[in-house]
């Protein structure tokens, strides 16, 4: 196990079950009867072979797409069929592999717009379109400007969007998914595009989070080490089905792991 501050006593209660999931796009099976439960505080790892239904995986568990079939239990409740502003008024954060930032908004604004969500989905004012008390505009500034802080970015919360690097767009869109207080962040491929250097970075800065927000996190990672020295379990797909999982030394020695995406290397 990977973690320093959380013990195996505390992992263990299931908060994210995947039960029999299948998604079909016409002809083709994205993702077939996929079942495993994520416990709650893991590092949850999804990898595999281009095309092998990992986004789908996350479009389907943040309600971009629904299941052909199968159900996606968070705290046992069925989410399945919500829309995606539910689901992250839930509780399940997500970054794109795409990164989607307001590319002409500034980073604050960016971070801002997200906090404004939940305030807007959780408060008496903001179901009825009335705007935040100026307190809770405060606060809610307050608390954008300590996420970019975490993120690294504090310094630049005026740049706009679009004139960030790769790897600090992709931080900004954590900060930005961080906003809207998940128990659950999903990351799509947090490590492409970041150079050697902040590859490194990325364990401790991922692990980090967990610890600070009590987090339980599913990544998509193409980047090996990355993936076997951060997660606590990876889950490995290829063709749309689930062909390995468990720890990352069980994984790592897996015959048609190492024949369908790792190689002999
Ligand atoms: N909206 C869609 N319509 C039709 N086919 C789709 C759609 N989305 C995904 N697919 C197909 O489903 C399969 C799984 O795609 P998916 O993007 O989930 O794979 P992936 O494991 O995330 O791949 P990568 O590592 O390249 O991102 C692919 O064959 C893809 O072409």
């Amino acid at each position: 196990m990977n973690q320093e501050s959380f013990t195996t006593s505390q992992l263990g209660l299931p908060i994210l079950e995947v039960k029999n999931l299948t998604r079909r796009f016409g002809g083709l099976v994205a993702v077939n009867d996929v079942s495993f439960t994520i416990t709650q505080f893991e590092i949850f790892g999804l990898i595999g072979p281009n095309g092998a239904g990992k986004t789908t995986l996350f479009n389907l568990m943040t309600g971009f797409i629904t299941p052909s079939s199968g159900q996606l239990l968070y705290h046992g409740a069925d989410f399945s069929q919500l829309h995606p502003h539910q689901i992250a008024s839930l509780g399940i954060g997500r970054t794109f592999q795409n990164i989607r930032l307001f590319a002409e908004l500034s980073a604050l604004e960016n971070v801002r717009i997200a906090r404004d969500c939940r305030i807007k989905t959780n408060t008496f004012k903001g179901i009825f379109g009335l705007p935040p008390a100026p307190r809770e505009e405060q606060k809610s500034k307050q608390k954008a400007l300590e996420l970019l802080e975490l993120v690294g970015l504090g310094e630049r919360l005026d740049e706009k969007a679009k004139n960030f690097s790769y790897g600090d767009q992709r931080r900004l869109e954590i900060a930005r998914a961080l906003a809207l207080e998940p128990q659950i962040l999903l990351l799509d491929e947090p490590a492409a595009g970041m150079n050697p250097n902040e590859k490194q970075q990325l364990s401790k800065f991922i692990r980090n989070l967990r610890d600070k927000f009590h987090l339980t996190i599913i990544l998509i990672e193409h980047h090996v080490p990355l993936v076997m020295g951060l997660c606590d379990r990876i889950a490995v797909l290829d063709f749309g089905q689930l062909i390995a999982l468990g720890e990352p030394s069980v994984v790592r020695s897996n015959q048609a792991v190492i024949e369908a995406y790792l190689g002999n290397d």
